[in-house]
């Protein structure tokens, strides 16, 4: 059973709709990539899966029920804006959180420890946040969200602000949730991380779906293109869209850049030389990147490479 499941959702702010029509479902141990350039909607819709706001219309089904604030204990959320109390200490800070998720001050202080150990900042745990660089109090928030050991887990832009060691810190922290069986919705700008991680994810345009699948369904949109030597001209070749001379004609090996129709897989294509005698000498195939296809897809807004 998924553990998020959104239905026709609809979220109107005034003459502005922010999320129009949207339905997608998260199972568990599932990482879900939720991508859109700036104003597509993924913190609003974030906001009414917490029922922090609530939709125009639609359906919201978490965690086996409506959306209710009660249902903290067992999501976790990393809000876009970051900031927490000045004043408190980082271990205080993760129990005051745990607590509020129904943790018992003992518990929320150990796996409090435990998470700021992994997060190589066990000597500061009783520094005051307020002291702390924001990469630090980031990963102090970050395991604010972690402190319950969540079954849905969403982060909201959480590589924003990291450096590369500890964006790598979170991709793992991302995997490990999802080996647990929890389910993780992240939202990124950086195609890369939902590279690595995603097993699926929906782009978001103006609040309307442009696509949801998995990464191999995502690049499938986009047609594959080669360079290729051959001997013949591959114009001919059913399934190639265009081809054209790579450098000046020459008369027997010719590198050429091919295009393939949308959908048409590579293989085919290779068979088709294979079986009727067309020399190559060279063949390499370049699929679609997820910044390709999100560019494709959503525009080039908002994008960072
Ligand atoms: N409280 C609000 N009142 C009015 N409009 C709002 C409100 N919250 C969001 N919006 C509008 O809804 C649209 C979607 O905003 P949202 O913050 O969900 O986008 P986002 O995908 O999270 O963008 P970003 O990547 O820039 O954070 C935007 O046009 C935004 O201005």
């Amino acid at each position: 059973m998924a553990i998020l499941e959104v239905s026709n959702l609809v979220k109107r702010f005034g003459d502005v709709l922010a999320v129009d029509d949207l339905s997608f479902s998260v199972a568990p141990g599932e990482i879900f990539g939720f991508l859109g350039g700036n104003g597509a909607g993924k913190t609003t819709t974030l906001r009414m899966v917490l029922d922090i706001i609530r939709p125009t219309s639609g359906s919201i089904i978490v965690l086996g029920g409506t959306p209710d604030r009660r249902k903290a204990g067992s999501i976790g959320f990393l809000p876009e804006e970051r900031g927490l109390y000045s004043g408190m200490s980082a271990i205080e800070t993760i129990v005051y959180f745990g607590r509020l998720k129904g943790m018992s001050a003992s518990d929320a202080r150990s796996r409090g420890m435990e998470l700021l150990e992994r997060f190589d900042l066990a000597v500061r745990a009783k520094s005051d946040i307020g002291d702390m660089s924001k990469g630090m109090a980031q990963k102090v928030q970050l395991a604010t969200s972690l402190v319950n050991d969540p079954e849905l887990l969403m982060l909201d832009e959480p590589f924003s602000g990291l450096d590369p060691v500890n964006q790598g810190l979170l991709e793992n922290e991302i995997l490990r949730a999802s080996e647990r069986g929890a389910a993780v919705i992240f939202s990124t700008h950086v195609m890369q991380h939902a590279e690595r991680l995603c097993d699926r994810l929906l782009l978001l345009r103006k609040g309307r779906k442009r696509f949801e699948g998995t990464l191999e369904e995502a690049r499938a949109q986009l047609p594959a293109s080669l360079t290729v030597i051959s001997r013949g001209d591959p114009r001919s070749i059913p399934g190639v869209a265009f081809a054209h001379r790579n450098g000046e004609a020459q008369e027997i090996w010719q590198e050429w850049r091919v295009e393939l129709e949308p959908g048409v897989a590579p293989e085919r294509v290779l068979e088709h030389c294979t079986a009727n005698g067309i020399g190559l000498r060279r063949w390499d195939e370049r699929h679609a990147s997820l910044h390709d296809i999100f560019v494709e897809l959503v525009g080039g807004e908002g994008v960072e490479q």
